[in-house]
C-alpha cells in the first residue's frame, strides 16, 4: 500500500513539476526578454520585446513596413521589433550595417533570410561568405559598368520602344486613348528587357500581352518564402512550411529553375556576339577566376527576379503620383517634349541631363521603394557598433527605409510627392536629408544593377511622356493609393488604371 502511495507521490510529484516549467519556461522568458536582456535598454514595445511572435504576425499579415513605422513614430529612430532585433531609422546606419570600413566588414547576412534553397547552387545573393561574395561580384562586375550599359542600350531601346508602340495601338483606337493597367504593361515590359539581357531573348510579355508563366511563378512564390523565411525562427516548426506548400507548387518550382537552365544552356550554345548579361559575366569552372556554370544558373534566374520586380514598382508608383499631381506630370512632359524633337533621338546619355526627369526618378525611389522593409543583417561574433550603440552578437539589425523616406524630420511635407524637393532651389526643402534614401543600398552587397535600373527608370518613363498624355482612369483600379498595399518583401503591387491619350501633336502629324 504504502508502495503504491510513494509512487503516486512521486508520480504527481513530477507531473506538477512538469507542468510548472512548462508555464514557466514561457514565463521566464519573457520576463527575461523584457527586463534582464541585453538589448533591454533599447526603447519598444513590450509585446514586441518579449518574443519573436508580434513580429512574424505583422510580417504575416503583410503590414509589417507600416507598423514598424508607426513604432518609429513613437519610440524614436532606435527601436528593438523583436527580442533580438533592433530597428535604425538614421543615415548614419546604412554605412555601420552595410559598408566596409577599416579593420571592420559590412555586417553579414544571416542565413535565415538569405540562405540558398537546399540543392540549389549558390547565387550572388545567398553567397554568405564574404569572400565567395566578392568573387560573384568581380565576375559580375564587367556586366554591370556604365560602359556595359552603353553596349546594352541597343537592347533597352528596341524594348522600350516595342512597349511603346504597344501602348500606341491600344491608345490610337480612340480619340479619348484607352485605359490600361500599367502595373501589367511595366511588368511585361521589365521582365522581358531583363530576359532579353539575362536569358538573351525577351519573355514574349509583351507580345502576347500576358505574363509568361515563369514570371508569374516569381509573383506567386515571393509571399510564400516570406512565411517560410519567417518560420525560420522556430526551428520545431519549419517542418509545418512543408506541409502547406501544395505538390503541384513543388512540381512548379522544378520546372521553373528547369526552364532557367534551358535558357541559359541554349544562350550559351548560341556562337554570336551579343551585348547581354550572360557575355559579360565572367565564367571559371573551377569557381576561382569567375562563377561556375552551376552559379551563373542561379544568378541569372536571381538577376531577373532582382532586376524586374523592382524597377516595376518603382515605375508604377512614380506613374500613380504622376497622374495625381498634373502639375509636376506637366512639368515632367515639358521637359522631356522640349528636349527632344524626335523619338529617336531620346537615348540614355541625354536623358542624365534632364534635371526634373532625375528629380522625378528620385522622388520616386523615395515614396516607391520596393523593398520598404529594408533587408536584415547579423552582428558579427565579435558584437558591434550601430549609430553609436555597441550591440551584441547575433543581434539581427535593419535600416527601415520606409520609415525615413516618410519622416517629418528629415524631409519637408514627406507624404507629397514633390520633385521639387531635389533640385536644391526652394529653401523650404533646404533640410531635406536626401542620404535617408538609399533605395539601392550602400556596400558590397548594394545593387550592381543600379546603372541600369536608373537608366530604364529615366528611358521608359521619359519615352512614356514624351508620346502620351497621361490622366487619372476613374475606375476602381485607378483609385489605387500606392501606400494601400501590403509588402511580403517587396511591395505586393495592386493594378492601377491609367487612361493613356495620344499626344495630340503627334496624332494631327502622323
Ligand atoms: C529601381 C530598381 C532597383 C532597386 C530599387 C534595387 C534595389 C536593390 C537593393 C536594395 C539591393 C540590396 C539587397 C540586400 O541588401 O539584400 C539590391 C541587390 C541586387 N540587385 Fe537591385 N535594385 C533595382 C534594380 C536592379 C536591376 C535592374 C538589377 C539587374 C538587372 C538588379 C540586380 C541586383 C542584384 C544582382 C543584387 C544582389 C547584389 C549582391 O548581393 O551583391 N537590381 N538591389
Amino acid at each position: 500500500m504504502s508502495f503504491i502511495l510513494l509512487f503516486y507521490e512521486s508520480f504527481a510529484l513530477k507531473l506538477v513539476g512538469t507542468v510548472l516549467a512548462c508555464s514557466l519556461y514561457p514565463l521566464g522568458y519573457i520576463i527575461y526578454n523584457i527586463y534582464f536582456h541585453p538589448l533591454a535598454r533599447f526603447p519598444g514595445p513590450k509585446t514586441w520585446a518579449a518574443a519573436r511572435l508580434a513580429y512574424v504576425l505583422s510580417l504575416w499579415s503583410g503590414w509589417l513596413h507600416r507598423d514598424v513605422q508607426e513604432l518609429h513614430r513613437k519610440y524614436g529612430d532606435i527601436v528593438r521589433i523583436a527580442p533580438d532585433e533592433i530597428s535604425f531609422a538614421r543615415p548614419d546606419a546604412y554605412n555601420d550595417i552595410y559598408s566596409n570600413s577599416p579593420g571592420r566588414p559590412a555586417f553579414p547576412k544571416s542565413k535565415l533570410w538569405h540562405g540558398a534553397a537546399k540543392g540549389r547552387p549558390l547565387s550572388v545573393l545567398n553567397a554568405l561568405d564574404p569572400k565567395v561574395h566578392a568573387r560573384f561580384r568581380k565576375a559580375m562586375d564587367p556586366a554591370f559598368t556604365e560602359k556595359a550599359l552603353r553596349l546594352q542600350e541597343p537592347v533597352v531601346q528596341r524594348n522600350v520602344e516595342f512597349f511603346i508602340a504597344q501602348l500606341d495601338k491600344l491608345a490610337s483606337k480612340d480619340p479619348n486613348g484607352a485605359v490600361v493597367d500599367i502595373v501589367q504593361w511595366f511588368a511585361f515590359l521589365a521582365f522581358d528587357l531583363v530576359g532579353d539581357l539575362g536569358f538573351g531573348e525577351p519573355f514574349g510579355s509583351l507580345e502576347a500581352s500576358e505574363l509568361h508563366p515563369w514570371v508569374e511563378l516569381i509573383f506567386a512564390s515571393i509571399r510564400g518564402a516570406t512565411y517560410g523565411a519567417s518560420l525560420k525562427y522556430y526551428p520545431g516548426l519549419s517542418w509545418l512550411f512543408g506541409l502547406t506548400v501544395p505538390k503541384s507548387v513543388m512540381q512548379k518550382y522544378r520546372a521553373h529553375w528547369s526552364y532557367a537552365v534551358d535558357k541559359i544552356n541554349k544562350r550559351l550554345e548560341q556562337k554570336e556576339e551579343k551585348a547581354d548579361l550572360i557575355s559579360m559575366i565572367k565564367r571559371d569552372d573551377e569557381g576561382v577566376k569567375g562563377i561556375t556554370l552551376a552559379e551563373l544558373h542561379a544568378t541569372t534566374s536571381l538577376i531577373i527576379i532582382a532586376g524586374s520586380e523592382t524597377t516595376v514598382s518603382v515605375l508604377s508608383g512614380t506613374v500613380n503620383y504622376l497622374v495625381k499631381n498634373p502639375a509636376v506630370l506637366t512639368t515632367l512632359t515639358n521637359e522631356v517634349r522640349s528636349t527632344f524633337k524626335r523619338e529617336s533621338d531620346v537615348s540614355l546619355a541625354a536623358l542624365k541631363e534632364l534635371p526634373y526627369l532625375s528629380a522625378v526618378v528620385q522622388e520616386g525611389l523615395r515614396l516607391c521603394n520596393p523593398t520598404p522593409v529594408g533587408s536584415p543583417r547579423v552582428v558579427p561574433p565579435e558584437g558591434g557598433h550601430v549609430a553609436g550603440h555597441w550591440l551584441p552578437a547575433n543581434t539581427y539589425v535593419n535600416v527601415h527605409p520606409g520609415t525615413m523616406s516618410r519622416s517629418p524630420e528629415m524631409f519637408h511635407k514627406p507624404e507629397a510627392f514633390l520633385p521639387v524637393r531635389w533640385l536644391g532651389e526652394d529653401p523650404a526643402f533646404a533640410k531635406d536629408q536626401h542620404n535617408a534614401v538609399q533605395a539601392f543600398s550602400v556596400g558590397p552587397r548594394s545593387c550592381i544593377g543600379k546603372p541600369l535600373a536608373m537608366a530604364e527608370l529615366r528611358l521608359i518613363l521619359a519615352r512614356l511622356v514624351w508620346k502620351f498624355d497621361l490622366y487619372e482612369a476613374g475606375t476602381e483600379a485607378g483609385r489605387l493609393e500606392w501606400t494601400s498595399q501590403r509588402t511580403f518583401s517587396v511591395v505586393e503591387r495592386q493594378p492601377f488604371d491609367v487612361r493613356v491619350q495620344v499626344r495630340t501633336d503627334v496624332l494631327a502629324a502622323s
